[in-house]
C-alpha cells in the first residue's frame, strides 16, 4: 500500500496499553505510512513507563478525555467500562474513534448520534472475527438469518458475569458445555469481555436482536473458535476462525492485527476489502 502524498500525518492516540494496545502502539512506532502515535492514556503510567521508554518516538501520556485534542483518531483498547469516557470526548471534537470493546457500544449507542452531530466517526474493526466485509455486503440486500457458535477454552471465559451469576462451574469440565443461547445483545451483557465479536457481527448485519449466538465452554479446544452462518438473498455463507489467544486468554492475537490493518487503510491509496 502506498501513502497519499501531500497530506499531513494523521495523529493516533491509544487508550489502554494491554494485549491489544501495546501491539498497536508498537506497529505505529515502527511506522504505518501517514500515521503517527501522538498520545496514550493508561491507568497506571508507572506500570507502562518501560514500554513507553522503549519506543523510538515516545508519545505524550494524557488522561482519557484529553486524547481527542491530541489526535485525529482515538483507538479504544481498554475495558468496556471505559468506552464512554474514551469515545465521547473524541467524537464530540469531530474525531474518529476506533472501538474494540464493541459490546459496550450497545448500552452507549447515543455516541453514534453524538458523532454524527459533530462530524465524528465510530469505526469498528473486524477484530477477532472474520468476514464482516461479506456481511456488510449482504446487508445491502436482505439477510434472512445470522447465527454464530463460539467455543472457547475455559481460561477464555472465566469470570464472565453470566457464569458467575448462574453459579456455573466450568473449571472441572471434561467435555464441551453449552453455556448460553440467545441474541448478541444478551450475549454482550453476559459475556462483556468475551463476546465483542458477536456484537461486531450484529452491527455489520441484522442487528443485536436478530443475531443468534451460542457460547460453549470447551476444554478440548486451545483456541477461541467462532463459526458463523449467514443466509441472505444474495448468498449463503459459512465462515470460521480459530484464534490463538494472546497474553490475555480472552483476546485473540488477530484482534490487534485487525486494528493495525484498519489504521493502514486510513491513508492507503489502494484499499482491498470493504
Ligand atoms: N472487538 C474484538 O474483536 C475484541 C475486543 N476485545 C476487547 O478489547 C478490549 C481490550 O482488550 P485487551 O487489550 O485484551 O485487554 P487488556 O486487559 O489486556 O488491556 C486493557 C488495558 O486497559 C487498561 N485500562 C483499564 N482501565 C483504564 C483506564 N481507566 N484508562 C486507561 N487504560 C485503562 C488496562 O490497564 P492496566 O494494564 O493497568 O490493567 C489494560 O492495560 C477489551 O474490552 C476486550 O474485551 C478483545 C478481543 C477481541
Ligand atoms: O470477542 C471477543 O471479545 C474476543 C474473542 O472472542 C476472541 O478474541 O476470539
Amino acid at each position: 500500500m502506498t501513502d497519499q502524498r501531500g497530506q499531513s500525518e494523521l495523529r493516533v492516540a491509544i487508550a489502554g496499553l494491554g494485549s491489544i494496545g501495546t501491539k498497536i502502539a508498537t506497529a505505529l512506532d515502527h511506522g504505518i505510512e501517514g500515521l503517527a502515535l501522538s498520545a496514550v492514556a493508561v491507568r497506571d503510567p508507572a506500570k507502562h513507563q518501560a514500554f513507553l521508554d522503549g519506543l523510538n518516538r515516545p508519545p505524550q501520556v494524557l488522561s482519557l478525555d484529553q486524547l481527542g485534542d491530541a489526535a485525529d483518531i482515538v483507538v479504544e483498547c481498554a475495558p468496556s467500562s471505559q468506552l464512554r469516557a474514551i469515545v465521547e470526548p473524541a467524537v464530540k471534537r469531530g474525531k474518529a474513534a476506533v472501538v474494540v470493546s464493541v459490546g459496550g457500544l450497545l448500552d452507549n449507542f447515543d455516541l453514534v448520534d453524538l458523532a454524527r452531530a459533530n462530524g465524528g466517526r465510530i469505526l469498528v474493526p473486524t477484530g477477532a472475527l472474520i468476514g464482516l466485509d461479506a456481511v456488510n455486503a449482504a446487508a445491502v440486500g436482505t439477510i434472512h438469518s445470522v447465527k454464530m457458535v463460539t467455543r472457547k477454552p475455559i481460561d477464555g471465559l472465566k469470570g464472565a458475569p453470566f457464569i458467575v451469576q448462574n453459579n456455573i462451574d466450568i473449571d472441572n469440565l471434561r467435555e464441551p458445555l453449552k453455556l448460553f443461547e440467545g441474541t448478541a445483545r444478551e450475549a454482550a451483557k453476559g459475556f462483556p469481555a468475551n463476546l465483542n465479536v458477536a456484537v461486531a457481527l450484529s452491527l455489520a448485519g441484522v442487528g443485536p436482536d436478530r443475531t443468534m449466538v451460542q457460547i460453549w465452554a470447551d476444554p478440548t479446544v486451545t483456541r477461541n473458535v467462532h463459526r458463523i452462518e449467514v443466509e441472505a438473498d444474495s448468498a449463503r455463507f459459512s465462515m470460521s476462525i480459530e484464534n490463538i489467544p494472546s497474553d490475555n486468554p480472552k483476546t485473540g492475537l488477530i484482534t490487534a492485527l485487525s486494528v493495525i490493518a484498519l489504521l493502514r487503510k486510513q491513508r492507503a491509496t489502494l484499499c482491498v476489502g470493504t
